[in-house]
């Protein structure tokens, strides 16, 4: 019974829970009581259990047929090279448990995610335990293909060292079809002392997870499930699992709180954590026994049936997936393109289509903001008493289909200024639309519709106020400032330009997903391009930085649009280690005075969607500690018929320089 209907595996729409179990060679009996009557959505449990069918000798004076007996015995101490060390005349190993046939493929898939033996240990240092691991590890994922499973759980590394346990695993994705494998690891960072370490003297189990999957060549069929202990790590700790590709939340029952009633809960900052894994589509998995004294919990229900012992924990995370906040309307819009990689507009080489401008048009909150910045500068530029006498000439420069020549209008009307609008837009197409619109609202005495490249018109008379919006995700990068500059020769020197200024910012992220989606392309271009993406799964590690600032007018004889900025970012001291796999880039405009509009997260203009934040990949993502500051460097380079940045880190380590000349990836003027 999914608790949530509205998606698939991978949604966060969605609720599914699992149970951990052992093994059975009943599987359908399995099934019918985890989820039958448990209510839960799914089985992990070991696909495996090793038999020895023993022959033996009953009665040595029977016949030789009769003189063998099969014994079957469930021998948890089984290997692979015990069998070859008896010989095969008096023993077979049966790897595998019951039959595929006891359950249709569809229902192996979506109900039963298999666990591979635990014993399992490549990286031993006892040659034969390490062969018959990898032995054991190979069959049962065979297994599991064969039984068409989306996922197996591989048992956590037994000490730190991984690398036997990653080369097979690694061997083993080079083939693997659809089967996912989530790699088992216990989330535990300590605080410096070792006190918190595991037993394995784990103290940092994201530094396993992250060996694993760069010697498994970050492929994207290898996820993480984490094991919730009781005690949970920093907050900055467990931030960095959010950019990671966790697939499950294993929480064991000693997790769990009791409430007054008696029933299992959880503390704050558990229920906070599941609530972020809920977010990023993370399944929940309860393990263990019932640890709660639940009156009701061995009781039986109204029709007489026995209730599942662990019920109550299951209500329990569903009662969390529940309560969580509706996603607000827009939000909900905007699903689809969660962790999506889009390539940034060219609006000034290409020309945009109607849905674009229509998209533009349905962000009230960006053409309030302009509304709010024209009514300050016409009131700044005409005093009270003048109002009935001058005339402000303001120039949209970059009309599109005119929400800005409407909200400069209204502005004027607002503010009781006179107001002659000269409308100017390179897009041939979106011209048509601004003569309807002058037309259909009987316009034509106050706006003239200039059909020409800013940068080229001669103007007939100089602007009091300049009004554009030519900004991409990152600021400058749909070029603003050299169509600015362009734009700026008519007007006046005490001219006001809106918007006055504008500043990109960049942040170091943990974005797994959009590593691997940009890495799926396999070549060297797709990782030197900036890409418009509305960023979900990511880890920000540091706090943004400023990058580049542009303001206008510049009037100024030296002034240049090439900029070069070096960056420093320290990760919080409590949180560890983590992966950056690019930076996440913003901007914020002050349109005229205090009225801005902006994307960077802390100081987003709220409700306004018309803009994603940008993402710079990195060729290949770098490690970063606390200790070591991350330093980063960015260029914005201008030649005579492109505008392109590159980038590069060079501390803790070098990585090579991104885009050289703008070999990839470039904006055409
Ligand atoms: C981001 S859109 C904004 C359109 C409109 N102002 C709005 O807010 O919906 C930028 C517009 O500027 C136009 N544009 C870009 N560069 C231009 C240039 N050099 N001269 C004239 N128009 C330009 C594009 O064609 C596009 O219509």
């Amino acid at each position: 019974m999914p608790l949530g209907e509205r998606g698939g595996w991978e949604s966060s729409e969605s609720m599914y829970c699992g149970v951990e179990t052992d093994f059975s060679d009943d599987v359908p009996s399995l099934l019918s009581f985890h989820i039958s009557t448990g209510g839960f959505d799914y089985v992990l449990a070991p696909l495996v259990c090793f038999f020895h069918y023993y022959y033996f000798p009953l009665d040595s004076s029977l016949s030789l047929t009769s003189l063998f007996a099969l014994r079957l015995q469930m021998n948890p101490s089984y290997r692979p090279s015990l069998v070859e060390a008896n010989g095969s005349s008096d023993t077979q190993a049966l790897p595998v448990s019951g039959s595929d046939l006891v359950l249709a493929p569809s229902q192996w898939s979506s109900h039963v995610v298999g666990k591979v033996s635990s014993w399992i240990d490549l990286d031993s240092e006892d040659e034969v335990l390490r062969m018959d691991s990898e032995t054991t590890l190979k069959q049962e994922i065979a297994w599991a293909t064969h039984l068409s499973l989306q996922a197996c759980l591989l048992p956590t590394p037994k000490g730190t060292s991984c690398a036997n346990y990653a080369r097979c695993v690694n061997q083993i994705l080079q083939g693997l079809g659809n089967l996912q494998l989530w790699l088992r690891v216990p989330l535990v960072k300590s605080d410096g002392d070792s006190m918190d370490a595991t037993s394995e003297g784990l103290n940092d189990s994201w530094e396993l997870w992250n060996s694993f999957r760069l010697l498994c060549e970050h492929d994207s069929k290898l996820s993480v499930a984490l094991d919730v202990m009781s005690n949970l790590p920093s907050e900055s700790s467990l931030g960095r699992w959010m950019g990671e590709s966790v697939r499950a939340a294993i929480i064991s029952t000693d997790s769990f709180l009791t409430n007054a009633r008696g029933y299992p809960c959880l503390s704050k900052r558990h229920q906070k954590l599941i609530a972020g894994f809920f977010d990023h589509a993370v399944q929940v998995v309860v393990s263990g026994k019932l640890v709660h004294n639940l009156q009701r919990a061995s009781d039986s229900n109204a029709e007489g049936t026995q209730r599942h012992p662990l019920r109550s924990y299951l209500d329990y995370v569903a009662y969390l997936f529940q309560k969580m906040e509706p996603l607000p309307e827009q939000e909900r819009i905007e699903l689809g393109y969660r962790d999506f990689l889009q390539a940034p507009l060219q609006p000034l080489m290409d020309n945009l289509e109607a849905q674009t401008y229509e998209t533009f048009e349905r962000d009230s909150i960006k053409y309030i903001q302009y509304q709010r910045a024209v009514a300050k500068a016409l009131v700044d530029r005409v005093p009270d008493e003048k109002a009935s006498e001058l005339t402000t000439v303001l120039m949209v420069v970059g009309a599109g289909r005119g929400p800005l020549v409407r909200a400069s209008l209204q502005a004027a009307e607002e503010t009781d200024r006179k107001l002659k609008v000269y409308a100017v837009e390179k897009n041939p197409n979106a011209v048509v639309t601004l003569h309807n619109l002058v037309k259909m609202e009987g316009w034509e005495d106050m706006v003239t519709i200039i059909s020409c490249d800013m940068r080229f018109w001669t103007a007939p008379e100089k602007a009091d106020i300049l009004v554009s919006e030519l900004l991409g995700s990152f600021g400058d990068n749909e070029l603003s400032p050299e169509c600015l500059d362009g734009a700026q020769r008519f007007l006046k020197p005490d001219g006001i330009s809106i918007p006055s200024s504008y500043t990109s910012f960049i942040q170091p992220v943990t974005a797994s997903k959009l590593y691997n989606d940009v890495k799926a392309h396999k070549d060297l271009a797709h990782f030197e391009t900036p890409y418009v993406v509305k960023l979900h799964s990511v880890a920000r590690l540091a706090p943004s930085q400023p990058v580049f600032t542009f303001a206008h007018p510049n009037f100024s004889t030296k002034a240049n649009n090439q900029r070069y900025k070096k960056l420093r970012f320290n990760l919080p001291s409590d949180a560890g280690s983590a992966l950056v796999h690019g930076f996440a880039g913003y901007f914020d405009s002050v349109l005229y005075k205090d009225v801005h509009l902006g994307i960077e997260p802390t100081t987003e203009t709220p409700n306004m969607f018309s803009w994603f934040p940008i993402f710079f990949p990195l060729r290949k993502p770098v490690e970063v500690h606390p200790n070591f500051p991350l330093e980063v460097h960015f260029w914005r380079c201008c030649g005579s018929t492109k505008v392109w940045y590159e980038w590069s880190v060079s501390s803790p380590a070098p990585s090579p320089m991104h885009n050289t000349n703008g070999r990839s990836y470039w904006v055409g003027l």
